[in-house]
C-alpha cells in the first residue's frame, strides 16, 4: 500500500495521457499533427515552461464535450488513487476551453460526473480550483470568474497559471479581490521560472494562502524566513522541475534543503501525463533520487493534508493524518 498523501498542484488538463488524447480525438473527428503516440511521445522534450504550454494548449483541441472532461478527470482518479493520493485539489483552466468554443458548464459539469463520484469509485475526495492564465488579460480573467458565478457551489478556489514571467500577480489583484469577495480560497503559481517579487506579490497583493511551486523563494532569505513563520504551504513538483529545467537534473532539487529550512513543503505531479510521473512517482523519485528518509516522506504526506483545503471536514482531515501516523513503510 503506498503511502497515502494529498495532491494540491494537478493540472487536469496536464493528466491527458497520449492515448486517450488520440482516442478523444478520434471521437470528435480532431486531426492531430502526430501519427501516433510513440511520435506524440517524442515531443515531450520541452527546453521551459512556454515550449510545453505550447503543446499541453494544442492537445486540449481534442477535449469537446461533458463525457471527454469525465474520462479525463476519471483516469486520473484512477491513476492517483492506485499511487496513495486520499484527497485532490484540481486545477482547471477554462479560458483554455472557453477560447475554443466549449463552455464553462460544459467543462464544469463534466467534470463534476468523475469528481461527484470519486470517492465511491476511487475512494478519492476532491475539490476543484479554477485557475485564471496570466498571459490573458485582467478583463478575461474577471469575465471567467462571472461565467464561474452559477457554478460556484462546485469551486473551493482559484488560481493562476501559464506564462509567468512578465505577468506579474498584480495584473489580477481586482478578480482575486472579488474572488475573495464570494468566498473562494486563493492560491497562484509563484517562483517557478518568475522571481521571488512574484511570490511576495502574491502573498501581500492577491492574499494566496498557499504558493504553487515557489522554488525561487530561496534566492531571497526574508522571505524565506517569512513563508517559514507563516506556515505557507508551497506545492513542490520535483519532476515538472526538471524537465522544464527549473532545476539541472532531480539530484541537485532543492527539496531536502528547503525542508531543512522549515519551509512546509509538498510534493506534487503538475502534469503528470507530460513530466514523467503521477504523485505516487514524484515521492518515488525524491525518495531514490534526493535519498529521503521514512521522518521526511511522512513529513511530505502530513504537509500535504495539513495544507489542504479541508476546513469544512476537519474530521475527514483528522483521518487522513492519522493514516499517515499509522503507515508503515515495511
Ligand atoms: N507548471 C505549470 N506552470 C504554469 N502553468 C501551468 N499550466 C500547466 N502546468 C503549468
Ligand atoms: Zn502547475
Amino acid at each position: 500500500m503506498p503511502l497515502p498523501k494529498a495532491e494540491l498542484h494537478l493540472h487536469i488538463e496536464g493528466t491527458l495521457e497520449p492515448e486517450l488524447a488520440f482516442e478523444l480525438a478520434t471521437r470528435n473527428g480532431v486531426e492531430l499533427p502526430y501519427a501516433d503516440t510513440d511520435e506524440l511521445r517524442k515531443a515531450y522534450q520541452f527546453e521551459d515552461l512556454q515550449s510545453f504550454l505550447n503543446l499541453y494548449y494544442e492537445l486540449m483541441a481534442v477535449l469537446r464535450t461533458e463525457q471527454d472532461f469525465t474520462d479525463l478527470a476519471n483516469a486520473y482518479l484512477a491513476r492517483a488513487a492506485a499511487q496513495g493520493v486520499r484527497h485532490a485539489e484540481i486545477f482547471f483552466d477554462p479560458q483554455a476551453h472557453m477560447a475554443r468554443g466549449v463552455g464553462m458548464g460544459t467543462v464544469v459539469e463534466g467534470l463534476w460526473r468523475a469528481l461527484g463520484d470519486s470517492e465511491a469509485a476511487h475512494g478519492v475526495s476532491t475539490q476543484l480550483i479554477m485557475c485564471f492564465l496570466r498571459d490573458e488579460s485582467a478583463e478575461s480573467a474577471l469575465e471567467t470568474l462571472e461565467a464561474a458565478k452559477p457554478y460556484l457551489d462546485r469551486i473551493v478556489g482559484i488560481g493562476l497559471d501559464s506564462a509567468e514571467v512578465g505577468h506579474p500577480p498584480v495584473k489580477f489583484r481586482e478578480v482575486y479581490d472579488a474572488a475573495a469577495a464570494l468566498g473562494l480560497r486563493r492560491v497562484a503559481h509563484a517562483g517557478e521560472e518568475g522571481p521571488p517579487e512574484y511570490i511576495t506579490e502574491a502573498l501581500d497583493v492577491l492574499g494566496v494562502e498557499r504558493i504553487d511551486h515557489g522554488l525561487r523563494c530561496l534566492e531571497d532569505e526574508a522571505l524565506v524566513a517569512r513563508l517559514v513563520r507563516d506556515r505557507i504551504p508551497l506545492t513542490l513538483c520535483p519532476l515538472s522541475n526538471v524537465r522544464l529545467r527549473a532545476v539541472d537534473v532531480l539530484s541537485e532539487h532543492p527539496l531536502p534543503v528547503m525542508m531543512d529550512a522549515g519551509l512546509l513543503c509538498t510534493v506534487n505531479s503538475d502534469d503528470p501525463a507530460y513530466f514523467g510521473g503521477y504523485a505516487g512517482d514524484n515521492f518515488d523519485a525524491v525518495r531514490k533520487t534526493l535519498g529521503l528518509g521514512e521522518d521526511r516522506l511522512r513529513e511530505l504526506a502530513r504537509n500535504s493534508f495539513v495544507a489542504s483545503f479541508l476546513e469544512h471536514d476537519e474530521e475527514r482531515r483528522a483521518r487522513y493524518l492519522a493514516e499517515v501516523e499509522a503507515y508503515d513503510f515495511r
